[in-house]
């Protein structure tokens, strides 16, 4: 029988973005048959081998939605665990970009208002993401 503590669990280190114009924050819907395919996420992907958080960023956006991050601040970090898969999500904000973000990969894209997120299906990890940006236009 599986052990539910395993220390030893592989856990998927990923580089998120917040893209935030003014009050706005683009999202993409990540590919039903991809992890937590169908639900809405911030834009991001895996830490690769030799790479920093922000080279990451910087690459996940470039291939993801078509952005080139000029600068990109620490925002928060969150370690889930969704039993199929465990993950550390390092999370930082981006106002400082270029270009115009879309959803290159064939995924559906959108800037959405802060106090409009919540209409949005994300995955269970992101709960803290969302009660943290709230704060931010209150
Ligand atoms: N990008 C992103 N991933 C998230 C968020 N919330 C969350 O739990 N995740 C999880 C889902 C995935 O298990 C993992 C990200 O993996 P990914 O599938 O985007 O990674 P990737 O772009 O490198 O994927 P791939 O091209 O290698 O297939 O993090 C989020 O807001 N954004
Ligand atoms: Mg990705």
């Amino acid at each position: 029988m599986e052990s539910t503590i395993n220390p030893d669990k592989k856990v998927v280190h990923v580089a998120v973005g917040i893209i935030k114009r003014e009050q706005d924050i683009f999202i993409c819907k990540r590919p039903d048959d991809k992890h937590q395919g169908g639900k809405w996420e911030f834009p991001g992907g895996k830490v690769e081998k030799g790479e920093t958080v922000t080279q990451a960023l910087q690459r996940e956006l470039i291939e993801e939605v078509d952005i080139h991050v000029q600068s990109s601040s620490p925002f928060m970090e969150i370690h889930h665990d969704y039993g199929d898969k465990a993950v550390q999500l390092d999370i930082h904000l981006v106002e400082d970009f270029s270009g115009e973000p879309i959803g290159l990969e064939g995924q559906q894209g959108q800037w959405v208002a802060i106090d409009k997120l919540d209409n949005f299906q994300f995955p269970a990890a992101n709960v803290p993401i969302l009660a943290k940006l709230i704060e931010l236009i209150k």
